[in-house]
């Protein structure tokens, strides 16, 4: 059901024969006959021009003819094939033509079509009011109508289509028809609710933001803002949208930071991540925000837009602020928690400590208590000396039976009064024993004055002993307290009192009788409640008899007479002194020697010590210096000596080992003088110093010297 071509062409063509019939006519009409020849031939070569005239004009309507039909052809073919679907409706709506573009779009062949009214197509019974109301407006009004409605097609599928409609005169009745174009907009309507529904979905986002948020186009009016927004600047939509930023509720978005991210950030940067603004705004108060912006091409507006989210920070950076103080408060507070429980750990520590050893001293003084009271319950006091003889006295080391005696006596003579004379070779602790017995006596938080005798100055014993007034002689030239003095209420202990001047040794004597005497230009009597332990390397009796010594003082001293063995007399002390002495100088020296073999044990042992303990003490200091390592190397050479009653082997170099030697056997004086004279000759008689003969010896200078005196020992 297409458009008839023929219904048109010899409409034209018969109009043409009919125009020129009538200009034939029009022409012989005027003709008069009979006419001459001349006038017969013009008029007939007249006719031959009109007919040769007519048929040229009868080719070119020929030729139209062609060119009308094909461009016909050509319209037909565009009408048929044009992509929209093209009807003509007569007045009541039944379609009279349609295309094949407007019979595909209802999916149904053109024939069938043919008169067929359009509303049997239409999906609603509202879509059919709308097409009669449209067709009667197309009829009533000038120019194209329109309207959109829902067709069914044959398939039973529903299209959506947007119909424009037109009413033309036609036909030699010129009877009125309406020409309509329709339009399948599935496509387009689907993608406009597509479109609305995303609208509707990112509008529905922005309102569930729970941070402000504002849309501004490129020349920074808002487009729209979110209800979060309008709450926190306190403006309503209709103060907002289209206004310019910056004029926004009291220009309270017209500050620098603001203007800079405006203004100079966001023209070079898409996306902005928390920029910090902090304001005093005007409505809302002081408040910190992070800003995120966002650049987006908005196809719809054909420009750039900006969308500008709020973090409100300020509670957070408060909280933040708060929250800091509040950990270093926490800090110092734990610190000083911390400093008082080490205190009070480190007391509790010490506490413990200190508890535990007064439990283990108490568990001791318990063991002790349980010893004596044993003890006292066999009421043996030899067993006593012997439990007692096992502890060292005071700084009195050693555990053979020489020493033993020694503490006995010792124990015995302490808590009297009594004076003690100490005898015994140089060395052997005669000053170690005065010192127990002071320690031991009651006596014994008083002083203990010592005075040696052979150190002093022969010219100031006196005063040194007996104390010296202003003036007493020339250059004393103040008072000096003696040493009598000194000691009142304590004990004196006399040192190498074989030295001491005869004369001097009468005030002594007064002094132990009546406890009496005058300081030097005085003549004012001092009494003195002193104790008197005197010590001597010498021979009394034999000073008495060579008039050196007054008897009636041996006597007074020789009350309770202690006499220390020589250390070669109990060797067995040795090691329980080598040990005592490297823990000394080990701690003195700051070495750590743990070990002395048994070797250098018996090198020691086998040595005779005529300097005794005082050289063993020396030996040892040396031999912790020099020692490498952790075991003591003693590296002296000793000179060894035939002595009464044993019998000694010696190298070469006067090491122990070598052959044995079976010589006179010499007393021990006589051994003692002939070491010292050794000795000296070996430093080439250098008494003092580092490489003197007194600390080979283990001597004081002084008392190597009066040695020398007594023995006679002069440089040859
Ligand atoms: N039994 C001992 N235990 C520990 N050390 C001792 C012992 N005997 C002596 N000593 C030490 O030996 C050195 C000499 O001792 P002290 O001065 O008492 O001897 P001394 O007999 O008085 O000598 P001198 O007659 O030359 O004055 C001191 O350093 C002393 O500590």
């Amino acid at each position: 059901m297409g458009i008839d071509k023929k219904k048109v062409l010899p409409v034209v063509v018969d109009e043409l024969r009919l125009l020129a019939e009538e200009q034939l006519a029009e022409r012989t009409s005027s003709v008069e006959f009979p006419l001459g020849e001349d006038e017969a031939r013009r008029l007939v070569h007249e006719l031959e021009v009109t007919q040769v005239e007519l048929e040229m004009q009868n080719d070119e309507l020929r030729h139209a003819q062609v060119e009308l039909e094909r461009s016909r052809d050509k319209y037909l073919e565009l009408y048929d094939f044009a992509p929209i679907g093209y009807f003509t409706f007569d007045e009541r709506g039944l379609i009279r033509e349609v295309n094949l573009a407007g019979s595909h779009l209802l999916g149904i062949e053109r024939g069938p079509l043919a008169r067929a009214p359009m509303s049997r197509f239409i999906v609603d019974a509202e879509g059919r009011t709308v097409f009669s109301r449209h067709l009667k407006n197309v009829l009533q009004k000038e120019g194209m109508q329109e309207c959109e409605v829902k067709l069914t097609r044959s398939n039973g599928s529903v299209i959506h289509t947007r119909i424009q409609s037109i009413a033309v005169a036609s036909g030699e009745n010129r009877n009125r028809e309406i020409l309509s174009s329709i339009l399948d907009v599935s496509v387009a309507k689907q993608l406009e609710l597509a479109n609305r529904e995303a609208r509707e979905f990112a509008e529905n986002i922005v309102e569930t933001l729970r941070e402000p948020l504002v849309v501004l186009e490129a020349g920074l009016k808002i487009l729209t803002a979110n209800h979060c927004f309008y709450e926190m600047f306190q403006v309503t939509p209709e103060e907002t949208v289209g206004k310019f930023i910056y004029d926004l509720g009291n220009r309270q978005w017209d500050n620098p930071r603001l203007r800079v991210l405006f203004e100079e950030i966001l023209p070079r940067h898409t996306v902005i991540n928390d920029y910090e603004v902090e304001h005093d705004f005007p409505h809302i108060g002081h408040r910190i925000f992070l800003l995120n912006a966002r650049q987006i091409f908005r196809g719809d507006i054909g420009s750039d837009v900006i969308l500008l989210a709020m973090e409100d920070i300020t509670e957070r950076r408060q909280l933040g602020n708060d929250l800091q103080k509040a950990h270093k408060e926490l800090e110092s507070v734990v610190l000083e928690r911390t400093a008082e429980l080490t205190r009070a750990n480190k007391q509790l520590t010490e506490e413990i400590a200190d508890r535990k050893k007064a439990e283990m001293s108490l568990q001791e003084a318990y063991g002790e208590i349980k010893l004596l009271k044993d003890r006292l319950q066999e009421e043996n006091i030899y067993l006593r000396q012997e439990v007692d003889k096992k502890y060292n006295f005071g700084e009195i080391i050693g555990q053979s039976q020489a020493l033993s005696i020694i503490f006995s006596q010792v124990q015995q003579v302490a808590p009297m009064n009594a004076t003690v004379l100490l005898l015994g070779e140089t060395g052997t602790g005669k000053g170690v024993v005065a010192r127990a017995i002071h320690r031991s006596s009651t006596r014994k938080d008083r002083s203990l004055i010592t005075v040696n005798c052979t150190t002093l100055p022969a010219t100031l014993v006196e005063s040194e002993l007996f104390g010296r007034e202003k003036g007493a002689f020339t250059g004393s030239d103040a008072r000096q307290i003696g040493r009598f003095e000194l000691a009142n209420g304590g004990t004196i202990f006399l040192d190498e009192i074989g030295e001491m001047p005869l004369e001097l040794q009468s005030k002594l004597l007064r002094v132990i009788q009546d406890g009496e005497f005058e300081r030097l230009g005085s003549p004012r009597t001092i009494k003195t409640d002193v104790r008197i332990i005197a010590a001597t390397n010498r021979n009394l009796k034999e000073e008495i008899r060579n008039g050196k010594f007054r008897e009636d003082l041996y006597y007074r001293l020789n009350v309770f007479p202690i006499t220390l063995p020589p250390l070669r007399q109990r060797k067995e002390d040795i090691p329980l002194l080598v040990d005592h002495f490297v823990t000394k100088f080990n701690a003195k020296i700051g070495k750590k020697i743990e070990t002395v073999s048994s070797n250098t044990l018996t090198l020691l042992q086998k040595y005779h010590w005529p300097g005794n303990v005082r050289e063993l003490e020396s030996v040892i200091e040396r031999a912790v210096i020099t020692s490498q390592g952790n075991s003591l190397q003693v590296l002296d050479r000793f000179e060894v000596f035939p002595v009464a009653g044993e019998q000694t082997d010696r190298t070469e170099e006067g090491g122990l080992e070598g052959r044995r030697s079976g010589q006179d056997v010499k007393g021990l004086v006589e051994v003692e003088r002939d070491h010292i004279v050794r000795v000296l000759q070996k430093t080439g008689w250098r008494i003092e110093g580092k490489n003197g003969a007194a600390l080979i010896l283990g001597l004081n200078a002084s008392t190597l010297r009066a040695r020398m005196r007594k023995f006679g020992i002069v440089r040859k």
